[in-house]
């Protein structure tokens, strides 16, 4: 059910004449089911499952309508620890787009947590889609499922590099993002900013593709503003941990502004909040996977600090909704993109471990109690956050539409198919 009691059946939707809205369960077949079966020398032979493996593979097939048919199914063998890696036998049907409508589109990014589901989404509705991506946090398995495929392509390159492609629009998401990861190399992560973003602005002044760069709740630092309007300017501790995430986003940000009022290249800025759904990583570190995993596994749940700090969080399809009417609005200013349900962390744990308890009972196994324990809280971390998403909802007409107790459903899910399946 979204925010108003009404059955999700389709994510997107008709605006400024680019159409962009799929069924939902198409979009669940290409992420929620396990990608491997399991064999094993105890009696089970190609593509047989144990009862526990059947009774998972039903759950799963019920939450997705049964709309299984275009997920590959490798083969794993626990004997030799080998798996055999199959093909779609056919792939998701992708719209027949007249010439004129179908456009050339570089997602950078492409085979990252966002990056993927935005690839779905622009597969299906009938576009050409090439991904850029360095596969430093992003993974070739996020977009495997478009191998092969006339309208797609996927490149290893490093966007601090120049890059020559002919294309209509560029959806500039290449950075990593959560914390852990950007801090790892904090000068490649600026690097990957700062030259990333001008690279791809000088491939859209030349192409004169129309350039949508993801910029982030983190340019607004610690804030002092509550909740974040557009025209705040931000509390960034320029020199602290978290600098090279925040401030490499805001150079990409002035680097955008000078190319458009300098050159005239057409930029959208997407200022994303906190979003979670399938295909994060789990070993990210961020505090959805981290909470959801740890709950699954029985594990202590680890709440930085005292958990009074806030987030609001947003599920991936509204925020996908969100970067596809802004890249096709007139819209040039930054535009936040985030849900306004704010709760401490805190209470997100407990509401997490919940949702992961009620799915487990739902699947007829009695959940396993898990603590919640205190780590120290990182250096910087925001003490509060919140989009105020006036400007969205007035120049987009967009409003998310999940609730955050659907999309960690669904989340939960999406975990427990993959730990099914062994890979995580
Ligand atoms: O998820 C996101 O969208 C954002 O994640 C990070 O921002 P942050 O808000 O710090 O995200 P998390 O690392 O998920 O942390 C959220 C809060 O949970 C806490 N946390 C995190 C992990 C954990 O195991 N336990 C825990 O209490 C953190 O201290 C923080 O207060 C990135 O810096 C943003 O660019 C990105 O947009």
């Amino acid at each position: 059910m979204d925010v108003n009691g009404t059955e999700i059946k389709t994510v997107g939707f008709q605006r400024f004449g680019f159409d962009c809205e799929v069924p939902i369960d198409v979009l669940r077949s290409l992420y929620l089911r396990p990608h491997y079966v399991t064999t094993s020398s105890d009696g089970l032979t190609n593509g047989v499952f144990s009862d526990e493996n059947a009774k998972e593979e039903e759950q799963h097939a019920r939450f997705i309508q049964g709309n299984t048919a275009y997920q590959s199914k490798s083969i794993y063998h626990p004997d030799t620890q080998s798996i055999s890696y199959t093909t779609l036998s056919r792939f998701p049907p992708v719209k027949l787009l007249p010439p004129y409508g179908r456009k050339r589109i570089l997602v950078t990014g492409g085979a990252g947590f966002v990056g993927s589901h935005l690839v779905d989404r622009l597969m299906i509705l009938g576009h050409e889609v090439t991904v850029l991506d360095n596969f430093f946090t992003g993974s070739k398995t996020t977009v495997s499922h478009w191998i092969g495929h006339p309208n797609f392509e996927m490149i290893r390159h490093d966007v601090v590099e120049p890059f020559m492609i002919e294309c209509d629009q560029i959806y500039h998401l290449a950075c990593p993002a959560s914390p852990p990861h950007y801090q790892f190399n904090a000068v490649k992560t600026i690097k990957t900013s700062f030259m990333g973003t001008l690279n791809m602005l000088g491939l859209a002044k030349r192409t004169k593709a129309r350039f949508l760069i993801t910029s982030t709740s983190e340019i607004y630092g610690d804030p002092e503003v509550h909740p974040q309007q557009e025209d705040y300017w931000g509390h960034v501790n320029p020199i602290g941990p978290r600098a090279c995430y925040d401030e490499g986003k805001r150079v990409a940000e002035t680097l955008t502004y000078g190319f458009h009022r300098q050159d005239g290249v057409d930029v959208r800025v997407a200022r994303i909040f906190n979003t979670y759904g399938p295909r994060m990583n789990p070993a990210d570190g961020r505090v959805v996977s981290n909470f959801i995993v740890q709950a699954l596994r029985g594990e202590d749940m680890t709440l930085y600090g005292d958990g009074t700090q806030t987030r609001s969080f947003q599920y991936i399809h509204d925020l996908i909704d969100g970067l596809i009417a802004l890249m096709n609005s007139d819209e040039t200013r930054p535009v936040n993109i985030g849900n306004g349900d704010e709760f401490t962390i805190g209470d997100f744990a407990k509401l997490v471990r919940d949702i992961v308890y009620k799915v487990q009972r739902e699947d007829g196994v009695e959940p396993q109690k898990v603590n919640i324990v205190h780590k120290p809280m990182p250096t910087d971390d925001p003490q509060k956050r919140r989009p105020d998403t006036t400007r969205a909802k007035e120049v987009l007409q967009w409003q998310p539409c999940w609730t955050v107790n659907m999309g960690l459903e669904e989340m939960v899910r999406y975990y427990k198919a993959k730990m099914t399946e062994g890979s995580i």
